[in-house]
């Protein structure tokens, strides 16, 4: 994709990753990605924000030479993740004048994960700024979105706030901006799935880096992956309710049956949820894309856990699934376990809040049944029911934050 200007002096020179499918062998990319490395010009010095994946380094090196940039003075460097880094040796290779400007901690980084020299850095501290003669250049520490390292440049004059990972989205688009009506869905969508599985476990972080935002007042977010966003409140607004502690009357089940005994049970306990007015969606974990249980898990009230027990225990597919969210740490405010046993269920549930030990929940009692469901254990899941959507209710009416 060719170079496209943001402001006067001001270009991005990234690359699109129009079918990559997954990220770091664990996200799927329904809409592939970007790396969006930028330029800024100015009328003394010149500086680089950023790099692209290594794999997709030719189109940066494109932009490059189509906006005949000779002399390169700074490679900033927002986050030392390769997806974002790992083209700075060969810059310095092309551009041996360059500083790779960052703060202390992602220098140490960049040395232990490209093996670059010491004597190629100039460390900034948080707050400090840059000249590049009419444009300058500031420097924000923003630790935990998503690595310790991870920092903010803002571009004071023009009011451009490169953001690395943070509130990014994975999109392929040779849209610079956001502005068209039919791309607002989408933006939406894959920035809530990216906050859903990067930036979660971070929520408490991202709360103050939210109100730097907010005392910035930046025109334009720049950041690091997908679209470039104008409408910053659109996406800032966002954030703000998903960083919140307010949570939707939606409850989840993800699930796993192998004999349908979990199924039936999981299916009657989605219908009497649904009864009760509560929005309730079950996830089959066998062909789920995770992502869009991760983007449901971002502000639903509740989770039930069904599984089936396999060899004194849950079956591995819920365990996966439930260590993933204990890390992830939705804000989620009631958990429970449902499903099928042949001789002893109790392990099932203990191996599922085990797993859980992060995820600051209330528990509600269990319902395990022996073999397939019968009518009693239909009239405990309807008692379950009516318990949750009780709760549902309570917790999703707070205001909390
Ligand atoms: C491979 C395998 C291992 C199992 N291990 C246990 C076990 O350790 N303890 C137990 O109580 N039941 C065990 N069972 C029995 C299942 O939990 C029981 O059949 C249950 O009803 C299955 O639920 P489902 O129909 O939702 O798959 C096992 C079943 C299978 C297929």
């Amino acid at each position: 994709m060719a170079a496209k200007k943001i402001k006067e002096g001001i270009y991005w020179v990234g690359a699109v990753d129009w079918d990559r499918t997954i990220f770091d062998e664990l996200v799927t990319l329904p809409e592939g990605t970007s790396y969006n490395a930028y330029i800024v010009f100015g009328s003394g010095k010149t500086a680089l924000i950023d790099t692209v994946e290594p794999l997709k380094g030719e189109e940066l090196l494109r932009n490059l030479k189509e906006l005949k940039v000779n002399r390169i003075d700074y490679i900033v460097s927002n986050h030392s993740e390769q997806d974002h880094s790992g083209m700075i040796p060969e810059i310095l290779k092309l551009y041996p004048e360059a500083k790779v400007v960052t703060n202390k901690k992602c220098k140490q980084m960049l040395i232990d994960l490209l093996d670059l020299p010491e004597n190629v850095f100039q460390v900034i501290e948080d707050g400090e700024t840059l000249s590049l003669g009419d444009k300058t250049l500031q420097f924000f520490l923003a630790p935990w979105v998503h690595w310790p390292e991870t920092m903010f440049t803002y571009a004071v004059e023009d009011k451009v706030l490169f953001t690395c990972d943070f509130l990014g989205s994975h999109i392929a688009t040779s849209e610079l901006f956001d502005t068209s009506d039919e791309n607002r869905a989408k933006v939406y969508l894959e920035t809530k799935r990216y906050y859903a599985e990067i930036m979660m476990p971070f929520r408490n972080f991202i709360k103050k880096h939210l109100a730097l935002i907010d005392k910035l007042q930046p025109e334009i977010l720049a950041p690091s992956h997908g679209v470039v966003i104008k409408e910053t409140e659109f996406i800032l607004n966002a954030y703000r309710r998903w960083v919140s502690d307010e949570v939707k009357p939606l409850v989840i089940i993800p699930f796993i049956s192998m004999h349908e005994s979990t199924r039936r049970m999981v299916d009657f306990l989605t219908s009497e949820l649904s009864k009760r007015g509560i929005a309730v969606r079950p996830y089959n974990l066998t062909s789920v894309d995770i992502g869009n249980v991760a983007m449901d898990l971002v502000d639903a009230a509740g989770v039930v856990f069904a599984s089936p027990t396999v060899l004194a225990g849950a079956h591995p597919a819920i365990i996966s699934f439930a260590y993933l969210v204990n890390c992830l740490r939705p804000k989620t405010k009631l958990a429970t376990v449902i499903g099928s046993y042949g001789w002893n269920g109790v392990v099932t549930v203990k191996h599922i809040q085990e797993t859980l030990r992060n995820l600051k929940a209330e528990w509600i009692e269990p319902v395990m049944v022996k073999g397939l469901p019968k009518e009693e254990d239909y009239t405990r899941l309807e008692e379950l029911a009516d318990k949750i959507a009780e709760k549902v209710r309570e917790y999703a009416s707070l205001k909390l934050s």
